[in-house]
């Protein structure tokens, strides 16, 4: 048991009706304490700043059992313990005890002791890569079809080409294969959509829908592959003899074999889908295929989508003559390369790179070989302002609930998406901030909710949704102007939604790349964004690590964003009473966040039901902190975690006892990984993959690894291509 929990004191024995209550707003907006002077030098001398405590594993423990003295105790964070068998030394009164015990009832945790001290973040000079987003070049340079430009202009409203565009789309017009590395949002869609286009309406014998397949577009998620083929299809207007098509998974394999019979010229999918219909359905055939385009293509190797690429390979290259091949991402990495040099035919590369930390050096527009493109890390967007916290675990919620508010409640036009490591996690943190934040009536029954009626709109987006739920939010937070999206890593790569201002990384990802894609779902297009990462003081060194890669962070204080409280006075303490809160008092605030954790944690447990949800949520955040790289090991590693004050950030007010995953009940002992899918656990090879499709395939709802493993045995035949061993 943790020794601060141990520590949560008796402020009063006599319990109230409403301590029992779930969220029990009435409860906080009564005074906690009285204004009485001996309590606000207590709570002075004792709700400290984080910076100011001694790191909890210095701390000796307590013997007392928490959850003992919880059952008992109203709970603010109080050293010293106020009931009757050890009295404040000073200024205690009869009457002051009388007045305590008058009190209600109140449960709240004791964030602000016992906390590892937050280190500096030294940021070096960062030389960050940036790439010159916009040419001045217009579309109607381009030799395409004039309904193509009228398309581009008056549908698509686009005057000038992107960079990427302005060099990718002569070189595909051209009939090269290439290799494309361009930040994230500058337009890569377009850059192969235009020629691929331009290249099917001008063929000889016209399309006919019966022909089949003329390209192929792999694209790693669902979302995506709706997003490319809603461009693909705009793009296709004047062409209506070419007809797009998407397959994606989610859908019943019946209606999409109907879809495949109809005929689809240009077809979209996530790499396990095709190779399901390549496997089992007789009216799929490359015999015209003119295009293979892998759009993410990092994350489809990522994803560990290389044995279904190479199926797809095998397929087409049995079938299909001569054609055009198409890698692209933002992120370009090591085995993207070996892709490429299976994939592509003496492909060009191209990479637009401009240092822009002393706007000195001019821009420059590489094209050669793929090794040297990740020589200058990672291009980020120009405008995109990246910040990083460092918050104690124990206060990560109340922090993260606290920027909510700061930006989408007192701010206004700020649109928001969170990124969690799992699906559990994300549908744990969507009901609880739904049911404290927004509070009783909306929580119910969110979907009746006006978006106008409130600034906290919350959706949230994962792989164990079913498809047209999915589907359904994809598409609201796309049209939304505001509104808060929780997500896994399902929406990191290439979603293109429009007005997001803030990315906010409650967990870390796994790599730097992901990282890039994260934060690149704002400031898309020259636009201004913004994004946050949250670590623990644990994980400050992380930004050491986003550094080698050029990636440069600024640091935001803990303290500052615990501040927006002060304007929400549904978590005003007790001793401020009616007195209009002027400013930021450090302490007020430091008890706003404490009445704001009672909520979580009264809500939590208001039921067995809700306690056993926050141990899941718990238990799965655990389990994905094991599957961070090796790189990363030393930075993330699950011994580094605190359980107690960990579980503080689930609204647990104790580490729990029972938790099911062998690292999580002991995080201090060896752990396994332990993927809940029984099929996972009987064919996966090796740590790395199953750690990959834990992380992203399981827990993001990516569409690869599990189908993939499923249809594992088939791919040892004869004549498959070994790719990627
Ligand atoms: N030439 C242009 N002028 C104006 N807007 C453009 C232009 N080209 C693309 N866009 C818009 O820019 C946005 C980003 O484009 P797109 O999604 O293709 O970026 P991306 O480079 O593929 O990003 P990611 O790497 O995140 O997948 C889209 O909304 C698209 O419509």
């Amino acid at each position: 048991m943790e020794a601060d929990e141990g520590l949560i004191l008796n402020v009063s024995s006599l319990p109230s009706p409403e301590s029992h209550h779930s969220a029990g707003h009435k409860t906080f907006r009564k005074p906690l304490l009285g204004k009485d002077k001996w309590q606000s030098k207590t709570l002075k001398r004792k709700l400290q700043w984080a910076d100011e405590g001694t790191p909890a594993k210095q701390k000796p423990k307590l013997s007392v059992s928490p959850i003992k003295k919880c059952t008992k105790e109203a709970n603010i964070c109080v050293k010293g313990n106020l009931s009757s068998k050890s009295p404040p030394k000073k200024h205690s009164t009869d009457r002051q005890n009388e007045s305590l015990r008058s009190r209600p009832f109140i449960k709240t945790s004791c964030l602000f002791k016992n906390n590892p001290k937050i280190p500096e973040i030294h940021r070096g000079g960062v030389k960050q890569v940036q790439e010159k987003v916009f040419t001045s070049d217009s579309f109607s340079q381009l030799d395409l079809h004039p309904h193509l430009i009228s398309t581009i202009t008056i549908v698509l409203k686009m005057s000038s080409m992107t960079s990427v565009q302005k060099q990718t789309i002569p070189v595909l017009l051209k009939g090269k294969d290439a290799l494309v590395r361009s930040q994230t949002g500058s337009g890569k869609t377009l850059a192969y959509g235009i020629p691929l286009v331009q290249s099917l309406q001008g063929m000889k014998s016209k399309i006919q829908r019966s022909d089949g397949p003329y390209a192929l577009i792999l694209v790693p998620t669902r979302e995506l592959a709706l997003q490319s083929f809603d461009t693909v299809q705009k793009l296709l207007k004047p062409f209506t003899w070419i007809v797009p098509g998407v397959l994606m998974g989610g859908e019943k394999r019946k209606s999409e074999k109907a879809r495949l019979r109809k005929g689809i010229n240009i077809l979209i999918s996530t790499p396990g889908r095709l190779v399901d219909h390549i496997k089992s359905t007789k009216c799929i055939h490359f015999r015209r295929i003119q295009w293979l385009i892998m759009d993410e293509a990092d994350r489809i190797l990522d994803m560990g989508f290389e044995k279904d690429v190479t199926v797809i390979l095998n397929a087409l290259n049995a079938e299909s003559g001569r054609r055009q091949n198409v890698l692209l991402s933002a992120t370009l990495t090591e085995g993207v390369t070996r892709l490429a040099d299976i994939s592509l035919h003496d492909p060009v590369s191209i990479a637009i790179v401009e240092e822009t930390w002393d706007r000195t050096t001019p821009e420059q527009e590489v094209i050669g070989s793929p090794a040297h493109m990740e020589e200058g890390g990672f291009a980020i967007p120009e405008k995109l302002k990246q910040h990083v916290v460092v918050v104690p675990s124990k206060l990560r919620l109340v922090t993260l609930a606290a920027f909510i508010l700061g930006k989408c409640k007192f701010e206004k036009h700020h649109k928001m998406i969170v990124f969690f490591s799992s699906c559990e996690q994300v549908e744990f943190h969507y009901k609880l901030l739904l049911k404290v934040l927004l509070g009783g009536q909306e929580a119910e029954e969110p979907e009746c909710l006006p978006l106008s009626s409130s600034h906290l709109k919350f959706l949230r987006l994962h792989g164990n949704m079913e498809q047209e739920e999915r589907t359904a939010v994809f598409q609201e937070f796309l049209q939304s102007k505001t509104g808060i999206l929780l997500c896994t890593d399902v929406a990191a790569r290439g979603l293109d939604l429009p007005q997001v201002t803030w990315i906010v990384q409650y967990n870390a990802p796994a790599s730097p790349a992901e990282y890039v894609h994260r934060i690149g779902r704002t400031a898309r297009i020259g636009c201004h964004g913004n994004s946050l990462l949250i670590l623990t003081p644990s994980e400050a060194e992380y930004v050491n690590s986003l550094a080698s890669h050029k990636i440069n962070v600024s640091e935001m204080k803990m303290e500052d964003i615990l501040s927006n409280l002060m304007k929400d006075d549904r978590f005003k303490g007790h001793q401020w009473g009616t007195k209009k809160s002027r400013g930021t008092n450090p302490q007020e605030v430091r008890e706003r966040a404490t009445v704001l954790q009672t909520e979580f944690e009264n809500y939590v447990h208001s039921g067995e039901g809700t306690v056993q949800w926050a141990k899941k949520a718990l238990q799965s955040f655990l389990r994905s902190y094991t599957t961070y790289p090796k790189t990363l090991k030393h930075i993330f590693h699950i011994k580094s975690l605190h359980l107690g004050h960990v579980a503080k950030s689930f609204g647990l007010r104790d580490a729990p006892q029972n938790l099911s995953a062998s690292m999580a009940a002991s995080p201090g002992k060896k752990t396994k990984l332990q993927p809940k899918r029984p099929d996972l656990r009987r064919k996966t090879q090796g740590k790395r993959r199953l750690a990959e499709i834990l992380r992203s395939e399981y827990s993001s709802g990516m569409d690869s690894g599990v189908s993939k493993v499923k249809r594992k045995k088939g791919h040892g035949k004869p004549g498959n291509k070994k790719m990627l061993s």
